[in-house]
């Protein structure tokens, strides 16, 4: 047995090399953070920030504007009243990565001095005070905390994404900020907007809970400090929009990119790719390589392709060998390389694993959509390839269909893409087009309130008490074709009054963090008895494709599909997925640790081909949204096996898109005319029912819908006559 002394020697030694790691670690970042060229400027961009209530900052990519400012700001005072600086990103991985790096810099542990929220997961605390978050989390605050109250300064970060959620936050800011520094001249707090009534955002707010209108109260607020920032962002158009603030430029970069274009348009973009991938592989000094693909199926096909052409390589060639950087390598360096995908619909957990480095000898590839274009840093990243491509998402306001399509990319975004190399070390971006071709795209991408369903939008304001949304204060207009349409779908789901106030249900559904049709079907679910079932329904709809289809085993995974398939149509199939999967998993961990459960269950949807991605996502959002609706208040309850039951709440539910069959077997959509057909990975394709409804309408060289069930259109009248019975 070692003695006491001995004991003690070794705890004294682990302790000073504990603190020794921690000492050269806080040095490096220390110095890390001198190097940045924002450190140059830290003082003056405090003292702007203190003399400007709205100030726009225009950084370089990587200039050290996300993860430097809040740390300044802290530094300077801006939290001494207990207030937090809160900073939006408008993607999740980019909140919690910056986060994580900011903790680390600070030497705290994420969730304590600095944290991040996105929607689904907190990981703050009472002591954090440099919080980050996804845009639409911050606006979801507001419903509950209209002054934004614990804020002392907000960052609107990345705000040439103009995502949705920063357009509305921007018009919203600006509200709350006039109000704040009303309140703490002593004015009472009336004109948060033009349709309040008079009263504040607590009165209001107490109105809809209670039915009582409390006595008007003047509250003190600090004023609210509000950046806008980005690497590239028409400061002009902000500017005016906040009534000609000020906006500062902070110069230079940490490290060098070079930019290299084609000699002529490429035709096949995947094929560029792959060949510059490898070229860069087998032809360039040590670093990573990011490449930006469109979406989820390119990235798995860029993916198996690069693998097919791994194995093609010789274990080792002589030619390469001449180079002093592969002289050094093992003979199978060749093959020494690693792919990891990311996309949205990826688990956090699997997205973090890009950010891992790569073991010693690897290179590491990333591939990638626009969820990391902008704020990350992944580090190691050398290398970008960009063919310039993007999924983006469009709206039909007239036709009220809603698509995915690939278009180029604005030049604000090959930006920030070859801003992701060149941040720890020079780097290189290879744009897969013509220099020609980049002159010509347009400066900025079209704002998402310009190209979206504005349904949601349009009940989040109303349940912040905005009912004149029209006329609301935008920093670009939305289509009023738009928002009238949208309005006159949340008139039909209920949620707005004929003249056109939130209802209680509206109220209800705002509270659910999913898009109103589902939110909607959550709570006519309950009525019927069947929430338990929709539960699972909305939570396997709100994922990306549940089966999973190679090209090589079809037929396999067509006859696996088969197994849970039912006649009713996709929704029933669905909830046969997930059941079956949660009885092969309860089983499991009867006998099994919860870890190798999880693995079985992996295997489990290898064997029948699903995506297992897919379903835990879609198990997550189960458990997210359970807690939701039980806080609610609403009745989880089963229909056991009453699936007619079932069928007659999705009729109740999804009655906005519902089709009827044409005598030539294709489907006319009830309220748009559109003709569509029944997409062929429907356990419905070839059973072709009389009446329809279903949840997507996807444009390839056809219009499909897809997610489909059977119905009868007599429930239509029945259950959804404000649309319906005036048809008949
Ligand atoms: N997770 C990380 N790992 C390693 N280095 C990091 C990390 N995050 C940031 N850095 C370093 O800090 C620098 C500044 O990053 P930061 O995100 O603050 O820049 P930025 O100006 O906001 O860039 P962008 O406009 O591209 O978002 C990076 O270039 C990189 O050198």
């Amino acid at each position: 047995m070692p003695s006491m002394a001995a004991n003690n020697f070794s705890r004294n030694t682990q302790y000073h090399q504990a603190k020794g790691d921690f000492l050269a670690r806080k040095q490096k970042y220390e110095q890390q953070r001198k190097n940045l060229p924002i450190a140059a400027v830290e003082r003056r961009l405090v003292e702007e920030v203190r003399n400007n209530d709205t100030l726009i900052i225009v950084g370089e990519t990587g200039s050290g504007k996300t993860t430097q400012l809040p740390q300044y700001l802290f530094k300077g005072g801006f939290c001494r009243d207990g207030g937090i600086i809160g900073i939006t990103q408008p993607r999740r991985v980019a909140a919690i990565t910056v986060a994580k790096r900011v903790a680390e810099e600070c030497g705290v542990p994420v969730g304590q001095k600095v944290g991040y929220a996105i929607r689904f997961e907190d990981v703050t605390s009472g002591e954090t005070k440099i919080k980050y978050m996804t845009d639409g989390l911050l606006l979801r605050e507001a419903l509950l905390d209209p002054y934004l109250s614990k804020y002392s300064v907000i960052i609107v970060d990345e705000a040439h994404e103009r995502t949705i959620h920063t357009d509305v936050l921007l018009g919203l800011l600006k509200n709350v900020q006039k109000a704040r520094s009303k309140s703490i001249n002593g004015v009472v707090n009336t004109d948060l907007n033009n349709s309040n009534n008079g009263h504040t955002f607590e009165e209001r707010i107490d109105n809809q809970n209670t039915g009582i209108l409390k006595p008007c109260q003047a509250k003190k607020y600090n004023p609210l400090k509000l950046i806008i920032m980005s690497a590239s962002l028409d400061a002009r158009v902000f500017s005016e929009y906040f009534g000609g603030a000020r906006a500062v430029h902070v110069q230079g970069r940490q490290f060098p990119v070079d930019i290299f274009y084609t000699h002529k348009p490429e035709t096949d973009c995947i094929d560029a790719a792959l060949i510059t991938i490898f070229q860069i592989h087998l032809e360039e000094g040590p670093g990573d390589v990011l490449v930006f693909l469109t979406g989820q199926e390119e990235i798995e096909s860029v993916e198996r392709l690069i693998h097919e052409r791994l194995r093609q390589l010789p274990e080792c060639s002589r030619k390469l060998l001449t180079f002093p950087i592969f002289s050094s390598l093992p003979l199978n360096c060749l093959r020494k390389l690693l792919t990891f995908p990311i996309f949205s619909s990826l688990p956090s957990e699997k997205q973090m694993k890009v950010f891992m480095p790569s073991p010693a000898g690897y290179r590491k590839v990333i591939l990638a959509t626009n969820i990391a274009e902008t704020s990350v840093t992944i580090p190691g990243i050398r290398y970008v390839v960009d063919p310039g491509l993007v999924k983006a998402r469009t709206y039909d306001p007239k036709m009220g269909v809603d698509s995915l399509i690939i278009v180029t990319t604005s030049k604000a975004q090959a930006l920030q893409r070859s801003g992701r190399a060149g941040r720890d070390g020079p780097g290189k971006c290879y744009r897969l087009y013509q220099e020609s071709f980049f002159e010509k795209l347009p400066d900025s991408t079209l704002p998402e309130i310009k190209r979206c369903d504005l349904s949601n939008v349009v009940l989040q304001l109303k349940a912040l008490g905005i009912d004149d949304v029209i006329n609301f204060d935008f920093i670009e207009k939305p289509d009023r074709t738009a928002v009238v349409n949208s309005l006159w779908s949340l008139y039909l789901l209920g949620a707005v009054t004929e003249d056109n106030k939130l209802s209680d249900v509206g109220h209800q559904m705002a509270r659910l963090p999913v898009d109103p049709v589902y939110s909607k079907a959550l709570i006519v679910a309950s009525q019927f008895g069947c929430l338990k079932e929709m539960l699972i329904c909305v939570a396997m709809l709100s994922v990306e494709s549940i089966f999973y289809a190679p090209r090589e085993k079809l037929e396999e995974s067509r006859n696996a599909l088969k197994s849970f398939a039912s006649p009713e149509g996709d929704h029933l199939t669905l909830l046969n997925v997930y059941h079956a999967a949660d009885e092969f998993f309860q089983k499991n961990r009867m006998v099994n640790s919860e870890e190798k459960a999880e693995k079985n269950l992996r295997k489990w949807c290898k064997d029948n081909f699903i995506n297992s991605r897919s379903l835990k996502h879609a198990r997550d959002i189960h458990s997210q949204i359970l807690r939701n609706v039980e806080q609610m208040g609403l009745r989880v309850t089963s229909c056991e096996d009453d699936m007619l039951l079932l069928r007659r709440c999705l009729a109740a539910s999804f009655f906005l898109k519902a089709a009827m069959k044409q005598p030539d077997g294709a489907y006319r959509v009830t309220l748009s005319g559109l003709i569509v057909q029944i997409h062929p990975s429907s356990v419905l394709f070839r059973a072709k029912p009389e009446c329809i409804i279903f949840n997507e309408l996807v444009h390839t060289n056809h219009s499909y819908v897809r997610n489909v069930s059977r119905i009868d259109y007599l429930w239509l009248i029945e259950l959804a006559p404000q649309l319906y019975a005036a048809q008949d």
